[in-house]
């Protein structure tokens, strides 16, 4: 459906769209319109050549992460049933929402004073230096490089005072998609019989995830950035500690992100 929708604007009314999608090469094919404030997302499957070349388990790995890429974009897209839980007055706003299955995600979203090559840069290429900066993860491994769209990261949230739920591990695969309205990154869990959970760790699941940077102004220092959290933290919680732990998971990542921008 979403991708029909998003052919039809295309043929239609972004002829320019059209034939910009040709000059993409790779498995990324991902147009974003703007339909509302959240772009729709259509990602095209893997192209022959591509695939005749990628082994299957690569192919695999990019579908992955397409497929969790494509399924958060739609629940972004989707602007029902959203609940204010956050208003920070920086502008930071956390929305939440209960999904089927009743779980629920939160999506944050905030300003950051840093161009969207930046940002693309330093959540996505340079992932593995994230402790350095952000306290609340103590780890982050690329264990696998699926060509330059794609990784499967291992990633360990640090140990906090304070904090009842405790250190997690995360097995995901981030797929990102650079392009001219701006940068997606989605993500989802996996399981690798050579990477299984380890002893004393608690693995949690993140995804469908998905962030969205967009430039906000014409000189482009400035991009808006949307954040979709969807993750089972695992372990017998009660839900209202970790609805309350995660939106602030969201704050405290921004904070770190912003302090770092703020030391260049
Ligand atoms: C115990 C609970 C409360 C802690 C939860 C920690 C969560 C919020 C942390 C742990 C690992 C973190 C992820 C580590 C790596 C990436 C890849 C990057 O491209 C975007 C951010 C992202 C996706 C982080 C988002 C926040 C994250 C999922």
């Amino acid at each position: 459906m979403l991708p029909a929708v998003a052919k039809l604007c295309c043929g239609i009314s972004y002829p320019h769209l059209r034939s910009m999608a040709g000059k993409h090469n790779r498995s990324c094919i991902l147009i974003g319109i703007f339909l509302s404030t959240v772009p729709v997302c259509l990602l095209a499957e893997p192209k022959q050549e591509n695939s005749k070349s990628a082994n299957e388990e690569q192919l695999f790995y990019i579908q992955h992460g397409q497929e969790a890429m494509r399924k958060a974009l739609s629940m972004l897209e989707d602007r029902e049933g959203w609940k204010v839980e956050i208003k920070e007055s920086n502008g930071d706003v956390i929305c939440s929402k209960v999904i089927p299955g009743s779980r629920t995600v939160f999506r944050l979203e905030a300003v950051l004073e840093a161009s969207v090559d930046e940002l693309y840069d330093l959540l996505f290429v340079r992932v593995e230096e994230m402790p350095r900066w952000n306290p609340s993860i103590k780890h982050i491994k690329v264990l696998k490089q699926v060509g330059p769209e794609t990784v499967v990261t291992h990633e360990v949230s640090a140990e906090m005072a304070g904090n009842l739920i405790g250190q997690r591990d995360f097995l995901t695969v981030r797929h990102s998609c650079k392009q001219k309205f701006g940068v997606y990154l989605g993500g989802a869990a996996i399981q690798l019989e050579s990477f299984p959970p380890q002893a004393g760790f608690v693995r949690a699941e993140d995804g469908p995830t998905c962030i969205v940077i967009r430039p906000l102004d014409k000189d482009a220092t400035k991009s808006s950035f949307t954040w979709l959290l969807n993750v089972d933290i695992k372990g017998w919680l009660p839900k209202s500690i970790v609805n309350q732990a995660l939106p602030q998971a969201q704050l405290d990542f921004t904070r770190h992100l912003r302090r770092h921008l703020s030391l260049r």
